[in-house]
């Protein structure tokens, strides 16, 4: 286990136009620490990773492992990756094909010459952790999906490194095995207490596997924070709409309330014809627009005689789909010009299985229920979250 430091890490790949894959990312990670880097395609998390790794030659930083210093850019340091003692997990489970599984999982333990003896042990040791010490002797071939993620676990343990890198390890898993391999993952990760960095665009195996999240956009990191955190209290509207936040309505202040910005003019004020929809937001009285952010199941929807509930925002709307699905309708509703997802309980509300495209519904939501971003898309200091973990 080793605390490992990323400092002012820069990659940049030449092309037309050039991208800067990692932009300047500094990272602290504990000794036996789980840091899942998240975020959408093409945001750096890969290269990050291959740059821990030593398979890239970064352009700006330092990294260290332990007291290792393994890249140090302007020293000229950058260790092969054969030098640095990280065990690698990859999304192909890039097992060699012509090796049994107990060569397969002793591959990182030739490289590094460990004496065959205690080799053997340490192979025995790691296939017994994910269970398939009676697949040692079989080929790739004759494995399933699973077993293969499995036994490539086994090989990024066996060495017992001081950091295991996963790149996206689950993502070719159909979902059930996916749920399973991710739980013994989750279970060795709290019985051996390694340190990893966990890539994946997955949010809800983030939130499972994170002891802290790091949210990417464009090669930095936008929020470093506990999953519990980064769900319920989002730094940015980027975040928010990464992490399930995937309502989004536009407000405008007008005289003492707030309006519909999409029912505003083509000057981007709210219309004399845009009605105010609430009076009164929790945001500070400096921000003229903001955005509510909020989860399907924060949207609540009512037929349109009836009135919500105090202290909440309702606004008319309009069934565009709604779909069965199971204990809930999932419905797409109209709201000025945003297109917005509830999420209706089925259970005690029967009346949401009955609705229909084109049917005239009040969407609401409480009002601290929603975050709000201001026009730079940063949390409004206004809100007070109602369920925040740990603050
Ligand atoms: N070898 C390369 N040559 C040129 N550009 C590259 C190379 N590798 C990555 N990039 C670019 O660097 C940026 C970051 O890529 P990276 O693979 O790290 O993203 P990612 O977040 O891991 O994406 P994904 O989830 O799709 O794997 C992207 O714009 C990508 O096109």
């Amino acid at each position: 286990m080793s605390h490992v430091r990323i400092e002012g890490l820069t990659k940049r790949f030449a092309g037309k136009p050039p991208a800067v894959a990692v932009d300047n990312l500094s990272l602290e990670i504990e000794p036996g620490e789980f840091i899942v880097l998240l975020g959408p395609s093409g945001c750096g998390k890969t290269t990050t990773l291959r740059c821990l790794a030593g398979l890239e030659t970064p352009d700006e930083g330092g990294i260290s492992l332990g007291d290792q210093t393994v890249l140090d850019v302007r020293g000229k340091v950058n260790l092969p990756p054969n030098k640095r003692r990280i065990g690698m997990v990859f999304q192909s489970y890039a097992l060699w094909p012509h090796m049994t599984v107990r060569r397969n999982i002793g591959y990182p333990l030739r490289t590094r010459r460990v004496p065959r003896e205690q080799a053997r042990t340490r192979i025995e040791e790691a296939a017994e952790l994910v269970d398939c010490a009676a697949l040692l002797d079989r080929y790739p071939a004759q494995l399933s999906g699973g077993q293969q993620q499995r036994v490539a676990l086994a090989r990024g343990l066996a060495a017992q490194p001081d950091l295991v890198l996963f790149d996206e390890p689950l993502s070719n898993l159909d979902a059930r095995l996916r749920d399973q391999v991710r739980a013994q993952l989750h279970e060795l990760h709290a019985r051996l207490g390694f340190t990893a960095v966990f890539v994946t665009h997955d949010q809800s195996e983030a939130l499972a596997l994170g002891d802290r999240l790091a949210i990417m956009k464009a090669g930095r990191i936008e929020q470093l924070d506990t999953p519990e955190r980064v769900f319920e209290e989002p730094a940015t509207e980027y975040v928010a709409g990464f992490i399930g936040m995937s309502n989004r309505l536009p407000l405008l202040r007008q005289g003492e309330g707030w309006a519909l910005a999409s029912a505003s003019g083509a000057d981007g004020q709210a219309g004399a014809e845009s009605q105010t929809v609430v009076d009164e937001l929790p945001v500070p009285r400096s921000h003229s627009e903001v955005s509510a952010r909020l989860r399907p199941d924060d949207l609540q929807l009512c037929p349109a005689e009836e009135k919500p509930p105090a202290h909440s925002v309702g606004l008319p709307a309009e069934v565009v789909d709604a779909q069965f699905g199971g204990r809930h309708m999932d419905v797409v509703v109209t709201v000025g010009g945003s297109r917005l997802h509830a999420q209706a309980p089925l259970t005690g509300k029967p009346w949401a299985r009955s609705l229909s495209r084109g049917q005239r519904v009040t969407a609401w939501f409480a009002k601290d229920v929603a975050i709000y971003y201001d026009a730079d898309g940063v949390r409004t200091a206004g809100h007070t979250p109602t369920a925040a973990v740990g603050a």
